[in-house]
């Protein structure tokens, strides 16, 4: 069951709320159609994810159990074999997204099954926990020469026998097509980013098309048609059984599942060092807090939302559904109720992955500083039949666990980037118990830093320990403490945990400062 927080909770987010009131729709809306192509001609983007995944997945070995997806692919971009800006293009796209919690190699995984679901309904179940490959891999992608004998003997050693090869190659051909700029050898025609010459006819619908026009020759796919054969590798591989698997292909429903089924064991191909999650499943009941602090006067503010998942078969009705906060102070004794408010805003609601729904419920508080909050359990009733179900965070210890030493002070924090060093000074400002600085520990912040490597969007995440200083402000429980660091324009936006000996306060995002000034403490 879910236990909050997960460090799954950023693909969450961008899985699980791609439209509606509250949304995270950085990766979805790059896709918001399937043949969207962010006003380039003859991209494709659900193609070029779907491509990207592929290049980086095929290389795995599985008796050595090294390769598959582990973002590897990012710095094997200077092969003929991963010729194209399709793969340049996604890192690009995924490249924000990337964080310690989420790798690329996840966020590449989560790219395919995005498109795929947008293109053609597929429901490919996204396990995670790849880590990410800090140099390029072995080399071996098929391309369109390489004869029918390497390129079985490539699936194979991933784990593909021949009938999954077909199936994977007829998968992935029915989105997008062969880019002349790329590919002059084998698309006709004039050499222009929007000479694209497509798979099949229907290019931005995830169909059976490919194989239809396959087997009745209606097909203009330029991997089979093209009059030099050397370079017509779908012609190959599709006929390598001698079209046993294509003739069972054309069926659609028996198409989308087997592509379901092929897509899920290529994500799936990781390094033997790597142990996959379960599939994310969406979070029945899960709280964002933003924000917990204090405030000028001492006490404690807190405020955020419950997130609660009203899909049809949850069986709840938003209309019918009181939450509340049941929360306990520092010392772990009950205190009053919080209540919510449904949310009214555009609907109230959020939609995702598999037509997921979610309904949201808002609360604000102001708590006296000697009682602070160490965390809360969440009360969910249905007004109609008076039933009433405590959440207690799957039995985890202080239930919904707030840390009652350590506040991010995000008022007196901020973000500046001067322009003419190219440097972003970050200024992060923390409330911390004067019960917790009584352990003698130095309060420090551990800032993710996102270095920029050459030619690579994908980011290097490094840690960087900076000691926190006072502050010059004391209420009777707690001390402002405050750290400075310096970052790249690309690590504005980044994560940072707050530790004062044992206790921490985990995964602290900047994004909302860039741009501010620290106001007064
Ligand atoms: C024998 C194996 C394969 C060969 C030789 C091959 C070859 C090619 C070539 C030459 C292109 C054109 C690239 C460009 O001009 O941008 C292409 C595009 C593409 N391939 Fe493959 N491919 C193979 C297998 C696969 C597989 C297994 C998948 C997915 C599971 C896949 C997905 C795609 C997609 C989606 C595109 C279109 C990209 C776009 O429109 O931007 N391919 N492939």
């Amino acid at each position: 069951a879910y236990v909050w927080p997960s460090t799954q909770d950023p693909i969450d987010d961008l899985l699980y709320l791609q439209s509606g009131y509250i949304r995270f729709g950085s990766l979805s809306d790059q896709v918001s159609s399937c043949g969207f192509g962010a006003g380039s001609p003859g991209i494709q983007k659900s193609a070029e994810w779907v491509r990207t995944a592929f290049h980086d997945a095929a290389t795995h070995d599985a008796a050595a159990g090294t390769g598959g997806v582990d973002g590897s692919i990012q710095y094997e971009l200077e092969r003929p074999e991963n010729l194209g800006a399709a793969l340049n293009h996604t890192l690009a796209d995924i490249s924000s997204s990337v964080n310690v919690h989420s790798s690329a190699a996840d966020l590449l995984s989560l790219a395919l099954v995005i498109a795929v679901a947008r293109c053609g309904d597929l429901e490919v179940p996204l396990r995670l926990g790849r880590k990410d490959a800090t140099e390029a891999g072995i080399k071996g992608v098929p391309e369109a020469h390489t004869d029918l004998e390497t390129t079985r003997n490539r699936f194979q050693i991933a784990g593909f026998n021949e009938a999954d090869m077909i199936t994977l190659v007829a998968c992935g051909h029915t989105l997008g097509g062969v880019h002349s700029v790329d590919h002059p050898e084998i698309v006709t025609g004039t050499v222009d980013p929007a000479n694209v010459a497509r798979f099949d006819n229907t290019t931005d619908k995830f169909d059976t098309k490919v194989v239809t026009e396959y087997l009745d020759n209606s097909s203009r796919n330029p991997l089979l048609r093209n009059t030099n054969d050397t370079l017509n590798s779908d012609k190959r591989v599709f006929a390598a059984d001698g079209n046993v698997t294509m003739n069972k292909l054309a069926d659609a429903t028996y198409y989308k599942a087997q592509c379901e089924s092929v897509f899920t064991r290529m994500l799936d191909l990781v390094p033997s060092d790597v142990t996959l999650s379960e599939p994310l499943q969406p979070a029945d009941i899960r709280p964002y807090i933003t924000k917990y602090q204090l405030s000028s006067n001492g006490s404690v503010e807190l405020a955020g939302r419950i997130r609660i998942r009203t899909s049809p078969d949850s069986g709840r009705v938003a209309t019918d559904l009181k939450v509340s906060l049941l929360p306990t102070d520092r010392n772990g004794q009950s205190i009053q109720e919080i209540t919510t408010t449904a949310a009214t805003a555009k609907g109230g609601d959020s939609f995702g992955y598999l037509k997921e729904r979610f309904n949201w419920f808002e609360f604000s508080k102001v708590l006296p500083a000697t009682t602070g909050l160490s965390g809360f359990n969440i009360k969910l009733t249905v007004p109609s039949s008076g039933l009433s179900t405590t959440y207690d965070n799957a039995g985890a210890a202080g239930g919904f666990a707030l840390n009652p030493d350590i506040t991010f002070q995000q008022p007196q924090s901020c973000v500046s980037f001067d322009s003419a060093t190219n440097k972003g000074t970050l200024t992060l400002t923390t409330a911390i118990s004067k019960k917790a600085l009584a352990s003698g520990a130095t309060p420090q912040v551990r800032l993710v830093q996102r270095i920029d490597q050459p030619r690579n969007f994908i980011p290097k995440l490094e840690q960087q320990v900076i000691q926190m200083t006072p502050a010059g402000k004391e209420t009777a429980e707690y001390v402002y403490y405050r750290a400075t660091g310096t970052v790249g324009r690309n690590g504005l936006q980044t994560t940072f945990d707050v530790e004062v000996g044992e206790s921490k306060l985990l995964f602290q995002e900047t994004t909302a400062l860039v741009g501010t000034t620290c106001g007064a403490l």
